[in-house]
């Protein structure tokens, strides 16, 4: 398996939400000047001094599917932000496109803007960013109520959402009365209560604390498992990539060096920049069947255990540690390649 770079393989247009191509965010003193031209080569030192300007993404491509949780990762100014920014136009891009099913949000005016960010869009922030006087149940609805819905029917969804997030019976209470945790599981709310086509989430557990972070990573696998939305999560934090993400979007100064799963992210990282990230990372816990198994030889065994090859190597060990004889991978009834005790034990061995 090869990893994919750049925008990765064409996509079947219908299973695409968010179509990024040749975007561009310059700040600075005439931006247009910059973007797209040899002056984008330039180192960001020279380029800022220079032209004044700052090439906070370069060029980038990629593919959101629908209902996949597609994570952005990288270290503080390699552009995460910015670029996420420019796909609700929070940011204004200098160049490129952002398809939205298939039509350019770049080209959306004033009123159409607001109608997406009401309707198409929900972002979950690190600060919360709920009201103070208002009530939990009142700010998950908040959303609702800025569409125009009736009261009795905010209300309803407010409180299956309330339920969804597990703090049913704390509707009435203030936010400043609950735990970092607890306020982040109403942003959470929030967000899903106007039933988004994308929800965006820009670093937002990044000030809890790590059992609590870990507990909402959780809650969005769980979510993700039930509702089933495109989510776009940016986060530095590589082990949380690697959990939530279905694929993961690595930048570095402005540009992306990697899209991949995660176990085409650990198992073949695109660069020093990549490998380095992962180094620590265990394999066994990421990578699958398929990156480890070898093709039959002569005399091998060929009645093994079966197992697929999207199976993740630490949970096969004890099934290829126990056979006496190679397990075999094997997908719609073809045998892909066989995994041994030595395979096995090369990699938990590091
Ligand atoms: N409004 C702005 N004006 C000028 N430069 C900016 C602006 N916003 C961001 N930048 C620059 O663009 C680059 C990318 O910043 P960005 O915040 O997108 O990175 P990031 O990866 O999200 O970092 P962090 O994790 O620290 O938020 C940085 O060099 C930053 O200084």
């Amino acid at each position: 398996m090869t990893a994919t770079s750049q925008a990765g393989p064409p996509q079947p247009a219908e299973t695409v939400t968010l179509d990024v191509r040749g975007l561009w965010k310059v700040f600075g003193p005439h931006p247009e000047r910059v973007a797209g031209t040899p002056l984008a080569e330039l180192s960001r030192a020279e380029l800022k001094e220079r032209t004044g300007c700052v090439a906070a993404v370069r060029d980038v491509s990629f593919a959101v599917r629908r209902g996949e949780v597609f994570v952005v990762m990288g270290l503080s100014g390699s552009g995460k932000s910015t670029l996420v920014r420019c796909l609700t136009r929070l940011v204004e891009p200098t160049a490129g496109e952002v398809r939205l099913d298939g039509r350019d949000i770049r080209e959306a005016g004033d009123k159409q803007l607001r109608e997406l960010r009401r309707h198409r869009f929900a972002m979950v922030f690190q600060h919360f960013g709920l009201l103070p006087h208002r009530r939990v149940l009142d700010n998950i609805a908040y959303g609702l109520e800025i569409q125009g819905q009736g009261r009795p029917d905010r209300y309803r969804r407010a409180t299956e959402m309330l339920d969804l997030v597990g703090l049913a019976g704390y509707g009435e209470s203030y936010p400043d009365q609950l735990s970092g945790g607890m306020q982040q599981r109403v942003g959470l709310a929030r967000a899903l209560a106007v039933d988004p086509e994308v929800m965006f989430f820009d670093e937002p557990f990044s000030a809890l604390d790590p059992l609590i972070r870990r507990d909402m990573q959780n809650e969005v696998v769980r979510l993700h498992h039930e509702v089933g939305k495109t989510m776009i999560f940016i986060t530095h934090d590589l082990s949380e990539a690697l959990k939530l993400g279905d694929r993961i979007l690595i930048m570095r100064d402005g540009e992306i060096v990697q899209i991949g799963t995660p176990d085409e992210v650990v198992g073949a990282p695109a660069d020093d920049y990549v490998r380095e990230f992962v180094r620590d990372v265990p394999r066994a816990d990421v990578l699958t069947l398929r990156w480890i198994m070898r093709p039959p030889g002569d005399g091998d065994a060929l009645d093994g255990p079966e197992l697929g090859p999207s199976v993740v190597i630490k949970d096969a060990v004890r099934t290829v540690l126990r056979a006496d004889r190679p397990v075999r991978v094997v997908a719609d009834g073809e045998l892909l390649g066989l995994v041994g005790s030595a395979e096995m034990l090369e990699v938990i061995a590091g």
